[in-house]
């Protein structure tokens, strides 16, 4: 087998993972998955277990291999700082090693498209708007660190290219985000506010478009080709009202959809509140809040983005359509439908 056809899924074992393995083997690749963890048995798989910040653990997994999706990230609902720190930026930066010493020719990144979102609307958001200077998060801020990294690797002259995919969104079938936490905040009873207006546009990925999208930037990612070193946006390309989003997906499950509205400001100051008091009672008690400062401005802003440039560059189009996706998703969770 070419070495062109054989990969490496850093985070194979993950949501994003396990579905860009699942679609590399029905296109007849090789595949090695990395992960910390193994997430699932499949015999056509090669399985490395391994932290990607160890680079001596990580070489036996690149060895003979042309293409390496780097899709591990710690969840970005972690509060460990110091984790994100070492393994988006400084694991990342190992990976690239790793990279080069195995004689890996292409890397392709999840990167996301947040890294430009500030918590204020974004439509349309083309890939020339510049990095986030407050992003939401410190797994934001990571992410953004991450994808300079891997971008200003690229170097044809030592075959080496490189490219970061920014989704946004992701959901689908075994997504351990979205949908649980949705009906988690339902079964709870808090799921009766709707922030803002309920008008804001937002983008939700598909997650087997999402992948369509790595496994096109990996295919299309040659010498001289313009996707070098550069990022590309992959959404569903059918931006959608958050909340108009949410209650198909509740009402589907047989839940409420909300009823209520609240001001944005008023439901961001409040999230604050709660994340002040939370952090207060850390040395007591951990709590972790649903309603969260970055899950208000998600809520509650525009911020879909355009996938103009990866149809230009690399032919991309959603191959799944919204309401195919949340038809599949909701057949796929039958444990998270309410009994009526
Ligand atoms: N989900 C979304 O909506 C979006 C996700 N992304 C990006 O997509 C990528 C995949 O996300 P998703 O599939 O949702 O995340 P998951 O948490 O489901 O998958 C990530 C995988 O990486 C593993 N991992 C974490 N740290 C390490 C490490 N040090 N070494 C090796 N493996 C490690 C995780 O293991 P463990 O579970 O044990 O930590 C997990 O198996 C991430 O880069 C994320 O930033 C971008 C935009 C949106
Ligand atoms: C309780 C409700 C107010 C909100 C429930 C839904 C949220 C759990 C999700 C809606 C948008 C999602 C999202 C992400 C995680 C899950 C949501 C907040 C990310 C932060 C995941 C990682 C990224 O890179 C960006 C994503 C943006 C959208």
């Amino acid at each position: 087998q070419q070495n062109s056809k054989k990969c490496t899924v850093i985070g194979g074992s993950g949501f994003l993972g396990q579905h860009m393995v699942e679609s590399l083997l029905e296109k007849g690749y090789a595949v090695n998955v990395f992960d910390v963890r193994k997430g699932f048995e499949n015999d056509k798989v090669h399985f490395f277990l391994g932290d990607l910040c160890n680079k001596q653990e990580l070489l036996p997994a690149l060895q003979g291999v042309g293409v390496v999706f780097h899709c591990a990230s710690p969840a970005p609902s972690s509060h460990d700082k110091e984790l994100f720190y070492r393994v988006n930026y400084v694991g990342t930066k190992t990976v690239i090693q790793a990279c080069k010493e195995a004689g890996v020719q292409k890397l392709v990144l999840t990167s996301s498209a947040s890294v430009i979102f500030e918590g204020k609307d974004i439509k349309n958001g083309t890939e020339d708007i510049p990095y986030a200077k407050n992003p939401i998060d410190y797994y934001t801020e990571t992410k953004i660190l991450q994808e300079k990294e891997v971008l200003s690797s690229n170097n044809p002259d030592v075959n080496f290219l490189t490219v970061a995919i920014r989704p946004h969104g992701i959901f689908g079938p075994r997504d351990p985000q979205l949908v649980p936490i949705l009906v988690q905040t339902a079964r709870a009873g808090k799921m009766k506010f709707m922030i803002g207006d309920g008008r804001n546009l937002v983008d939700f990925t598909y997650v087997d478009n999402v992948v369509h999208g790595h496994i096109l930037a990996a295919e299309n990612l040659q010498k001289n080709s313009p996707i070098c070193g550069k990022a590309y946006h992959i959404t569903n390309d059918e931006p959608i009202p958050f909340w108009t989003f949410l209650s198909r997906i509740l009402i589907s499950l047989n839940y409420e959809a909300p009823k209520y509205r609240i001001p944005y400001w008023v439901a961001y100051y409040l999230a604050c509140l709660v994340s002040l008091i939370v952090l207060l009672l850390r040395p007591i008690r951990t709590i972790k809040p649903t309603f969260t400062p970055m899950r208000v401005a998600l809520a509650g802003t525009y911020h879909y983005y355009s996938c103009e440039q990866a149809k230009r560059d690399m032919g991309y189009r959603p191959i799944v359509s919204l309401d195919e996706a949340v038809e599949r998703t909701v057949q796929s969770y039958p444990k998270l439908h309410k009994i009526k």
